[in-house]
């Protein structure tokens, strides 16, 4: 039976590529949009004619799709999921911008509702190896900072990505006296901080998403990057979460747990 997919954020960047994926994988069609200020013209984004368009959670009826893929905001990001879950729609979220409080909320949730779904900081093979080699380097050089770079419509900063690569490397780094009492004088200058990881976020016209992940040691240095030139380099992330995540039975966080 053909598997039924809403998209959400279906007009956005990344939705108007999940919408082409889609379109191409045999054995799953877009079933329904979801985006608040579209017009209900499904042609106009390359979605099939009569499928709908709905422009708020309220609108959708139950059974609409089996999974529910988000490239929204991360303002909507929450709400989206927890409606998806609840009415037992695999979600498949590339949505980047929740606090670890919400993401443990709406893991907790698919188990109670024995949904499994995926959410994935970056659905891209150079960033899940460049996370996994950060990972793994951070035993050895405990001195690192992150810069990312994305287009300047990005909404969140710093990227989720770049978050991630962050958690990965605090949890494999020894023990380490960070950087000593410094003074700033011009304000953030030295970028945000976690866990005493600096990370820097570069926002500019001309680039997609790129991230460099900078390792120090005495007189060496390791620098891992990888880049994003086109959004289709997700596509290929999201491809194995709609084949994948229905056989889960829960959320599961991160593309590599289930390659
Ligand atoms: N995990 C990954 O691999 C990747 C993740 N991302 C993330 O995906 C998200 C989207 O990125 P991108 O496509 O570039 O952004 P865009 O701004 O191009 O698209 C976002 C879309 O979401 C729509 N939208 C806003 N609010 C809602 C809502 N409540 N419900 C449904 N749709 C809504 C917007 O509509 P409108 O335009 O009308 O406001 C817009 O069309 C970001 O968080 C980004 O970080 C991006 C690339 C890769
Ligand atoms: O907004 C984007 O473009 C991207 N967002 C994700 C993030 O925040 O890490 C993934 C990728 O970097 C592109």
């Amino acid at each position: 039976m053909t598997k039924k997919v809403l998209i959400a954020g279906f007009n956005g960047a990344m939705g108007q590529k999940a919408v082409n994926l889609v379109n191409q994988m045999a054995g799953y069609e877009v079933a329904a949009g979801l985006s608040p200020v579209a017009k209900n013209e499904p042609e106009k984004y390359h979605l099939a004619k009569n499928i709908p368009i709905f422009t708020s959670l309220e609108q959708i009826p139950d059974r609409v799709a089996d999974f529910w893929i988000d490239f929204t905001t991360p303002k909507a990001v929450y709400e989206n999921v927890k409606f998806a879950l609840t009415h037992h729609i695999c979600p498949i979220v590339g949505t980047t911008g929740m606090s670890d409080a919400q993401e443990a909320e709406l893991v907790e949730l698919s188990k109670q509702e024995k949904v499994g779904g995926l959410i994935a900081p970056n659905f891209g093979m150079s960033a899940v190896l460049l996370m996994k080699f950060a990972q793994e380097a951070a035993k050895y050089f405990p001195d690192v900072e992150i810069i990312e770079m994305h287009h300047a419509d990005k909404k969140d900063a710093p990227s989720g990505t770049a978050l991630s690569t962050a958690k990965l490397i605090a949890q494999n780094r020894p023990n380490h006296q960070t950087a000593p009492d410094e003074i700033e004088t011009l304000k953030n200058v030295r970028g945000g901080d976690y866990q005493g990881i600096k990370i820097h976020s570069v926002r500019l016209p001309g680039y997609i998403a790129h991230e460099q992940v900078l390792f120090g040691g005495p007189g060496e240095a390791l620098t891992i990057r990888q880049d994003s030139f086109d959004r289709g380099s997700f596509m290929g992330g999201v491809k194995v979460a709609l084949e994948k995540v229905d056989q889960l039975h829960e959320l599961v966080i991160g593309l590599e747990n289930i390659l």
